[in-house]
């Protein structure tokens, strides 16, 4: 008999989610895209990429490194096409990339190469090498971590030697732990890297700089004379990061000329003399704000996608209860299912947010760049990097976490959250270790209470630190649950944590005979402080945010609700840092909790909504379990049927290792 694969369950189970949704959710598509132009654009950009077969991903769990990259080539060279063809805009083609979904070379030429030019070439330089970029008639990477060191960014080994003689930078690298190894886009793809080196001219050695040089030939694309470069090998997990060619490089005393040399910071004249241009280092950190919100956005983006799955199958997914005639009780109905989901759901849009709020930033920076005034840099520069390190890591955590809440059949490639897991993953790592980053947030704070000891006042983000003696006396006057529900009252105990955490390093590297020693010795209260004042700049942002005006009814009702959710389940989750500073009673804590509580309730109808309003096409999702019309039984069961395996009854190898075990047959052929 055939089997019906018409079910009507799931379906019908987010059509009746919908229908209790208490908000505008067209409305909040809006909100959550930055506006309506915005909106415009993903929408543009979504449709082409969902109606464009080049662009189908779900094989991809399936395929073999060799298949993944080709296929990556392909789609890398057709998104071009149509990004020439349809003359998309800059911010549209990175829009068409980052739904066409997948790791490729591209990725590190717009999102490193070129910004690395805009940052630390001449205005000369960039006239030179930009055109070339953005024609694509080269393809750039960024090649700075080597086998042997990445975070220390001080220890590479790779060699530049000035050679006056010839007006040209010698190329080498000396030791096996000098091969360049992870850039992305090297492996197989680049003509070019941007390459960091230890600059040495006239026998000194002025430490790392970036060099442009060409690796392959741009007729045959052979590697060129002197270059070995390769492939580093297979990633973690299916599909995932296996598109992309990270890859490993070695120069053999390759010469590339003077003027490759990015020279906005230093330069070496023809007869050798090394020249600093009297900019700051951080003159680059333009370029870095710019790459740093994108990490951003894209955190929230790939756990919106993550969160999207999660809640459209726990409401679809249905255990125990019922009887009766009565449907099972649906799994997003269970109080422990909602406080892992909804705070991820809530930091979806914290997230954005704040991601929001750093493209502005971006804007701040340049503007004062324009005009020489580097005062804001370093906190900017803490900021983000802090940024950076909290959103990946929770993303990354928050997508494991989704698998878990879609139980088994979160396990299946099908629900789209291993891929994304295996691919998001090493957002951890790259663009800086996290760790790393937290602890130059620590310092760029111990310097900041330095100074505040000395009568100078924190700016930015950091300028709740002048308040430190305030925030270090006074506690929290809350007395009752609903007092919660006021932002200036969440904020000043972020602050007052925050403040009293940075205090106490601050206090313990005093004492110490070797600052160094004690940093190192105090570095998990260091990264704990710095990641106090990182949450505390997402809350005040979500915060601001609350002050804007919303369209639709119900969008700033329901987002309040999610401000509640995101600060009050951190208050929570780090209730030991909250009391240990003093700043919280026990009762005000377990008020919090109770207002939490609430505040699910509040969420739980509008949570299919909320996730909704993320926009994600299903050809986005790439999952099964997250389908917009949630009919899931049938396509898990169809997309079995589609599996590899399944292509004969009696499988491969039968004969071989199957038959001889059940008839008994392995030894007498082992003898034999
Ligand atoms: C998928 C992927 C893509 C990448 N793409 C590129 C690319 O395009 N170009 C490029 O140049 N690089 C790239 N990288 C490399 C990446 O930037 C580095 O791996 C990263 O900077 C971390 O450096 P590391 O590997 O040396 O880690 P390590 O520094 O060796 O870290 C190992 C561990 O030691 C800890 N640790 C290190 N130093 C300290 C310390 N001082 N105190 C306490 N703990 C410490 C770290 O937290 C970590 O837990 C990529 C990496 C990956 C995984």
């Amino acid at each position: 008999m055939a089997l019906d694969l018409t079910e009507s369950m799931g379906p019908n189970s987010l059509r009746e989610e919908r229908s209790k949704v208490e908000f505008d959710v067209e409305a909040m598509k809006v909100v959550w895209a930055g506006g309506i132009e915005h909106k415009n654009m993903a929408d543009k950009i979504r449709a082409i990429v969902t109606n464009d077969p080049v662009f189908e991903k779900v094989s991809r769990p399936q395929q073999d490194r060799k298949t993944l990259l080709k296929n990556s080539l392909k789609k890398a060279a057709h998104a071009w096409k149509i990004i020439q063809e349809k003359k998309l805009t800059e911010q549209e083609a990175r829009l068409l990339r980052y739904y066409i979904d997948e790791p490729n070379y591209t990725d590190l030429h717009w999102g490193m190469f070129i910004p690395a030019i805009k940052g630390q070439a001449t205005e000369e330089q960039q006239k030179k090498w930009l055109p070339l970029a953005y024609r694509m008639s080269i393809i750039g990477c960024y090649a700075q971590t080597e086998l042997g060191h990445g975070s220390n960014v001080q220890g590479l080994e790779t060699e530049a030697v000035f050679d006056p003689s010839t007006d040209e930078f010698v190329m080498h690298s000396p030791t096996l732990t000098s091969t360049k190894w992870w850039p992305g886009g090297l492996g197989k793809a680049s003509t070019h890297a941007m390459v960091y080196a230890r600059l040495i001219t006239d026998g000194k050695d002025y430490g790392v700089h970036a060099f442009i040089a060409q690796i392959r030939s741009l007729e045959d694309h052979e590697p060129l004379p002197g270059v070995t470069v390769g492939d580093i090998g297979v990633k973690f997990g299916n599909g995932g990061y296996n598109t992309m060619d990270n890859g490993l490089l070695r120069f053999d005393h390759v010469r590339i000329p003077r003027e490759n040399l990015l020279m906005r910071l230093a330069s070496v004249t023809k007869e050798g003399k090394y020249i600093k241009s009297g900019y700051p280092k951080q003159i680059g950190y333009g370029a870095m704000v710019s790459v740093r919100s994108y990490i951003v956005k894209d955190a929230s983006d790939i756990l919106s996608r993550a969160v999207t799955i999660a809640t459209r199958y726990s409401a679809v997914r249905r255990q125990f209860g019922g009887g009766e005639g009565n449907p099972e009780t649906q799994v997003i109905d269970y109080k422990s299912q909602q406080s892992r989901l909804f705070p991820m759901l809530a930091s979806a849009y914290a997230f954005r947010f704040v991601g929001e709020w750093m493209g502005h930033l971006y804007d701040d920076v340049m503007a004062r760049l324009s005009v020489n005034d580097f005062s804001t840099l370093p906190e900017v520069h803490a900021c983000t990097a802090g940024l950076k390190s909290l959103t990946t890591s929770y993303t990354s955590k928050s997508i494991e976490e989704c698998r878990m809440l879609c139980g088994g059949h979160g396990y299946l490639c099908d629900s789209g959250l291993p891929e994304l897991y295996a691919a998001y993953v090493p957002a951890c790592t790259y663009e800086g270790d996290n760790v790393i980053l937290l602890f130059q947030v620590a310092r760029f704070l111990m310097k900041s209470l330095s100074q505040v000891g000395m009568g100078k006042k924190p700016t930015g983000e950091a300028a709740y630190l002048g308040n430190i003696q305030g925030l270090a006396t006074k506690n929290c006057g809350i007395k009752q649950g609903g007092e919660w529900m006021n932002y200036e009252a969440v904020v000043e105990a972020f602050q007052a944590r925050a403040a009293r955490l940075s205090g106490a390093c601050a206090l313990k590297l005093n004492k110490a005979p070797d600052v160094e020693a004690a940093f190192e010795e105090y570095s998990t209260d260091l990264a704990d402080a710095a990641q106090a004042h990182c949450q505390l700049i997402i809350v005040d942002k979500f915060a601001e945010k609350m002050k804007s005006a919303f369209p639709g009814q119900g969008t700033r009702q329901i987002l309040e609700v999610l401000f509640f959710v995101y600060s009050l389940d951190l208050i929570n989750k780090h209730a030991a840092e909250f009391l240990s500073t003093g700043y919280l009673t026990s009762k005000q804590l377990s008020l919090a909790k109770d207002q939490l509580r609430s505040c699910f309730r509040k969420v739980r109808p509008n949570a299919v909504g909320l996730v909704d309003a993320f926009g994600h096409t299903d050809h986005y999702l790439g999952s099964i379990l997250g389908r917009y019309d949630g009919d899931v039984y049938p396509n898990l069961y169809k997309a079995a049927w589609n599996n590899a395996l399944n292509e004969s009854t009696v499988t491969e190898g039968y004969e071989a290792y199957i038959r001889p075990v059940i008839k008994n047959q392995t030894q007498n052929s082992h003898r034999r």
